[in-house]
This record gives structure tokens, C-alpha cells and sequence, in this order.
């Protein structure tokens, strides 16, 4: 008997210790949880602001940035894309933000959409863009990322001649490395491992210092339903999309190496992935480089703007693009690998 009860109680002491190491684990998240961001209602819209806690973030009032909110016009629009339409919104000298508009879709969506949000915005690196927030009302989303002053690679490199003449070769090279950074990071260190899904030239946003910073990345996993990190539903933009793509519609890191290579195309020869000339000719640019190349003119091949640029350094670019654009996903390299060849260029020469 004397047995038994000193059993029970030694049962007794165990269940109550393990109860109350799970409300103390429980009360730990919540605070790790509430100090990761801060949520504001928006009495007026009826909507709710939350901002993830960054040096950024910590500074902006949330009624300034609600006052300001409800202040945009069409004046304020400093792009569009598939998604909706970007605002600019500047704070203070020191705090300027990029406000995504995206149409709210169906409720079952916008549960995973915070979600999917919480862990984006646990992404920093240097060449992705950093995501500060989010806003939901009831008929649409805001998604809140810093601001990059520079524009868009799309922009500059087929935008105005005059703007074409920053991108020196120099300023190319640190470009395409920095998009092989950002994009290495994604595919290797994050956990789980992100694919972007759509890689492409407006999706290169340049900084004040004309370093490369990605954008978009995890929207194209966000804006569908059902949504795992390896997709099986068409995404991505023409022009860019890996051959095999569109035999099995799966997303994969070989199909971002893939698109990879046709920016790396982009900026060596000035031209569109989908450039009407080639159209008209009934090729495309990869087809085209991968020719001229095989016949070793590749100077022909370079954007003429490009004077005086190394040729040595130039082809290696140019070899490096055509392991990224192999029809055969298997023979592309990682994006590590990639990065570890571009780097070596400058450290070669
Ligand atoms: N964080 C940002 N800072 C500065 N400008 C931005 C930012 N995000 C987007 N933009 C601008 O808004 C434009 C539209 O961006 P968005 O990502 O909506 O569309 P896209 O990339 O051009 O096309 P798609 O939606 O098909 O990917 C960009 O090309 C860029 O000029």
C-alpha cells in the first residue's frame, strides 16, 4: 500500500512537471512570436497592419503609415505587374517603403497568405528584397517591402539609352553575381529550400549602389491555392521558363537556374528573351546565343554598348549562361555552383 502511494505521487509530480513545461514552452513562443512583430487594427478601414519588427520598422509610427495609407493616388503608382499595382510611400529622409496591391481572393487562400507572409518575412540577405509587412483589408492585400531606388534590370537595360550607360561592364558583373547570391541563398540556405519560381529581369531590382536585390520571390508560391514549396501548377513567364516546365508544370531550383541563365543572357546581350526581331527570324535569344557561341563570335553576340569590356571575362559569362540553359535540368549546375564560378572570374583575372 505504502508502495502504491508513494508511485502515485512520484506520477502525480510528473504529469504536473510535464504540464508545466508545456505552458512555459507555450508562453516562450508567444512572447518570441510577439516581439517578431507587432499587429495594429485599423479601426477606420477595418483592416489590420502587421509589421514585422527591423531596425525599419521600429521607427515608423503605424497611424503615420495608416494616415499615409489612406492618402495614395494614382500618382503614387511606381509599377505594375500580374500581381497588382506597386505604390511608393516615403516616411521620413530615411525610411522609404514599396506597397504591393494585391486583390483579395478567397478566404481558404488568405489564411495560408499570413502564413506564407511570416516566413518571407523572416528572409535577409543582401540581394533580396526585404518584405517589412503586410496589410489585409476586406478587398485586397498590401504587401509592404523596402523600397529600391534604382528600378528594375528590365528597366535600365531596355529602358533609355541614357540609362543603359550605367551598366558598364563592372557594374554587370557585380550585378550578376549578386542575383546568383540572392538566389543561392533561396535555393540552399533557407529552410525549407525556396524556389522562386520566377526569375526574370523586372524581378532584379537595383539598390543605390546598383547591387543586385531579388524581388517576388515566394509570389508565385503565395498567390496559389493549395500551395506547397514544390509546385506543380504553371507559373513563371515566358521567355524565361525552363523547357521542361512545360512538359510536367513542376517548379524546381534547375528551373530557376534555367531562368537564371537567360537573364545572364539578358545582360550580356542587351536584348529581350522575347526581342520581336527573333520572333520574326523564328528563334529566340537562346537559341541565337547558343550558335554564335558554338562558332566562337561571341562578339557579336555582346551588347555593343559593352565597349572595351574583357573578352575573356565576357565568354566565360557567356559559357556560364549555356551550362544554366542545358535542355537537360540534370547537366545545369546548382545555383552554388554558379556563384562559385562567377565569383572565380574576377578573382581569375
Ligand atoms: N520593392 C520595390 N522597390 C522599388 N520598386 C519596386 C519594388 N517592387 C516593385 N517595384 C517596381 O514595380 C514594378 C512592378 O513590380 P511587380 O513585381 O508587381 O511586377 P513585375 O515584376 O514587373 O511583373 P510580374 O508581376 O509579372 O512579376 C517593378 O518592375 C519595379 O519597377
Amino acid at each position: 500500500m505504502g508502495n502504491a502511494r508513494v508511485l502515485a505521487f512520484y506520477i502525480t509530480v510528473c504529469v504536473v512537471a510535464f504540464v508545466i513545461s508545456k505552458i512555459v514552452i507555450a508562453v516562450l513562443l508567444y512572447r518570441r512570436w510577439r516581439r517578431k512583430q507587432m499587429v495594429v487594427r485599423d479601426s477606420f478601414c477595418g483592416g489590420e497592419l502587421v509589421m514585422f519588427r527591423s531596425p525599419t520598422m521600429k521607427s515608423l509610427n503605424p497611424d503615420t503609415f495608416l494616415k499615409k495609407l489612406m492618402k495614395l493616388s494614382n500618382k503614387d503608382i511606381i509599377g505594375s505587374g500580374g500581381y497588382g499595382t506597386v505604390y511608393g510611400m516615403t516616411i521620413d529622409d530615411t525610411t522609404a517603403l514599396a506597397l504591393k496591391r494585391i486583390n483579395r481572393g478567397s478566404a481558404e487562400r488568405d489564411k495560408g497568405f499570413e502564413r506564407e507572409l511570416e516566413a518571407m518575412g523572416d528572409i535577409k540577405h543582401r540581394n533580396i528584397v526585404t518584405l517589412h509587412g503586410y496589410y489585409t483589408a476586406p478587398h485586397y492585400n498590401l504587401l509592404i517591402y523596402e523600397l529600391i531606388p534604382n528600378g528594375s534590370l528590365a528597366a535600365v537595360l531596355h529602358g533609355k539609352p541614357m540609362d543603359k550607360k550605367v551598366l558598364n561592364w563592372p557594374s554587370r558583373y557585380k550585378i550578376a553575381v549578386g542575383m546568383a547570391r540572392g538566389i543561392s541563398y533561396l535555393h540552399h540556405d533557407c529552410i525549407p529550400h525556396i524556389i522562386h519560381r520566377d526569375i526574370k529581369s523586372s524581378n532584379i531590382l537595383l539598390d543605390k549602389d546598383m547591387e543586385a536585390r531579388v524581388s517576388d520571390f515566394g509570389l508565385a508560391t503565395l498567390m496559389e491555392p493549395n500551395k506547397t514549396h514544390v509546385s506543380t501548377l504553371i507559373a513563371g513567364t515566358f521567355g524565361y521558363l525552363a523547357p521542361e516546365y512545360f512538359d510536367t508544370g513542376k517548379a524546381t531550383a534547375k528551373g530557376d537556374v534555367y531562368s537564371f541563365g537567360v537573364v545572364l543572357l539578358e545582360l550580356l546581350t542587351g536584348k529581350k528573351p522575347t526581342d520581336e526581331a527573333f520572333i520574326e527570324e523564328g528563334t529566340k535569344l537562346v537559341t541565337w546565343v547558343k550558335s554564335v557561341v558554338e562558332d566562337k563570335r561571341e562578339e557579336i553576340a555582346v551588347d555593343s554598348s559593352l565597349e572595351d569590356c574583357p573578352a575573356n571575362e565576357v565568354n566565360h559569362v557567356f559559357n556560364i549562361a549555356l551550362m544554366c540553359l542545358e535542355p537537360d535540368p540534370s547537366k545545369r549546375p546548382t545555383m552554388a555552383q554558379v556563384l562559385n564560378m562567377l565569383e572565380q572570374i574576377k578573382s581569375e583575372s
